[in-house]
């Protein structure tokens, strides 16, 4: 346990939290949550009806927890009962978050009538309207970013210089460290679908413009990926309170049951991998939110088939009309061409304790910043397709940068070459080429569980965020 836990006689502090609602942030912000409850917080999560179960886990393990169900706010692009990212994909941020800024007067009047209320906020990036929020009940707000520093450095950047973004092909981001430049189609998607002339938007750019505002921001990130970036936001928001608390998978909780997997109908798949030689079998998987079209799905698939490499292809799954269209469907006979050399695993596998599995040693990855830090996490080299929203930046990061991954392709609705895929592919799990890439690979994976050992520096951070709100429960009582 943390030096930091509360001493004896002192009441744990009570803090908010208040995730996305999206599976890459809600279950990283879970996790920091797990870290605080082991720490004696007293915890309130705010969530929605639907979104509810996503909590079990946690609950379950922690049941001192609270949690405050509020119903989920209309907004007329959002089809009655949609409460998540995951039901609409990328598309559905812009909606979820302008709906959600409708709860701030029920949770105010939540506040109000507590009789213990919280001291602090925790809350995602994607709800800035928050800092409005803790405003009001006068108390510090964190920002947790499921993302990276460098992607929060560049969307700083962005929503701070609008005008001058929106109307360039190519931003030249000169403040930054490394001055990267990015064309308008790999910025951020949040940046790229704004629109001026509409008023939700302005709620949204609000809300991110607000959050360099707040008390501190937190990070599924550590020191050798971003601590450029992290320098850069200190210098920028005027204090030291940046943590990096990442990778958080190596934390904990056990990821081995997230999402619910029947482990039972996967056996034959650990049982696949424990005959297979050490590194020598690709991860393909893009995250819970894309679903990909027919020509991309038959153009992954011959690039796999190509490669003659040992790969477990995850497929996302679509509604009946979309897989009428195509839409995540492989391809016939594909499976029986490659038995024996790779596996097709349909809706949702166990991503974290595959990739730590001693016979992976790629993954052919969307660049999504939860991905990204479990394949750090477990030294795999990182073939990089960037589709959406923040994977362009973080695969610069990775490929230019940290040098762990290598490029494949790059675009949402891209189809690759199937013959380059697959020569990439083969190259890269069944020849000598790619060491360098995989040698970094393995350091940050050993600079990664050095950080979050005892006198580590992301432990470090998380102790110094516990510190950090103690004391602002402190100086409460004192006022
Ligand atoms: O079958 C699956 C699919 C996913 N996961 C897990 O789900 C998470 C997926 O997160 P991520 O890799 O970040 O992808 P997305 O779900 O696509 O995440 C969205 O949110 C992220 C955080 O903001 C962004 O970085 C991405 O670009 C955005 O697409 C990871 O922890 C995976 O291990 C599984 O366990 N099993």
């Amino acid at each position: 346990m943390s030096a930091s836990t509360a001493t004896a006689g002192e009441k744990p502090p009570h803090i908010l939290v208040f995730p996305y609602p999206a599976q890459g942030h809600t279950l990283p912000l879970l996790d920091v949550t797990h870290q605080l409850a082991c720490r004696n917080f007293t915890i309130t999560i705010i969530t929605t009806p639907k979104n509810l179960p996503t909590l079990s886990p946690l609950l379950s393990t922690h049941p001192q927890i609270q949690t405050l169900t509020l119903n989920f706010p209309s907004h007329h692009l959002l089809p009655a009962g949609v409460e998540n990212v995951k039901e609409l994909g990328n598309a559905g941020n812009f909606p979820i978050m302008v709906a959600l800024s409708k709860l701030y007067d029920p949770i105010i009047q939540w506040f109000r009538s507590h009789s213990n209320p919280p001291v602090a906020l925790i809350s995602d990036s994607f709800l800035g309207w928050t800092m409005h929020l803790a405003n009001d009940m006068q108390i510090p707000r964190f920002v947790f970013w499921c993302t990276g520093a460098f992607l929060a450095s560049v969307l700083d950047h962005c929503w701070n210089h609008l005008e001058t973004v929106k109307s360039l092909d190519v931003v030249d981001f000169v403040d930054l460290p490394r001055t990267p430049s990015f064309k308008a189609e790999h910025l951020p998607s949040v940046i790229q679908l704004y629109r001026d002339s509409d008023p939700d938007w302005r709620i949204v750019q609000e809300g991110m413009v607000a959050n360099s505002l707040s008390y501190g921001y937190i990070f599924n990130s550590f020191d050798a990926v971003d601590s450029e970036y992290f320098g850069f936001l200190k210098r920028k928001m005027g204090h030291e309170r940046v943590y990096g608390v990442g990778p958080l998978c190596l934390l904990g909780p056990d990821h081995s049951s997230r999402g619910n997997p029947d482990l039972n109908s996967i056996a034959h798949v650990f049982d696949w991998l424990n005959g297979c030689p050490d590194g020598s079998v690709l991860y393909v998987s893009f995250g819970s939110q894309k679903l990909m079209s027919k020509r991309q799905m038959e153009a992954l698939a011959s690039g796999l088939e190509k490669s003659m490499a040992r790969f477990i292809w995850v497929v996302k799954t679509g509604t009946t009309q979309q897989m009428g269209n195509g839409y995540g469907v492989v391809p016939d006979g594909f499976e029986e061409r490659v038995a024996g050399r790779g596996i097709v695993m349909r809706g949702w596998a166990p991503q974290a304790m595959l990739l730590s599995h001693r016979a992976i040693g790629g993954f052919l990855s969307h660049c999504g910043w939860n991905s990204v830090q479990e394949a750090i996490a477990n030294g795999v080299l990182i073939l990089a397709w960037p589709m959406e929203a923040d994977q362009f930046v973080n695969e610069r990061l990775l490929v230019d940068y940290l040098g762990v991954a290598v490029r494949v392709c790059m675009g949402a609705d891209s189809v690759p070459d199937s013959e380059e895929l697959g020569k990439v592919i083969g190259e890269s799990m069944n020849g000598v080429v790619r060491e360098q890439e995989k040698m970094r690979a393995k350091e940050l994976k050993s600079k990664a569980i050095e950080g979050v050992k005892n006198g580590g520096k992301s432990l470090g951070d998380l102790d110094a965020l516990v510190n950090e709100i103690m004391q602002i429960r402190r100086q409460k009582r004192l006022i």
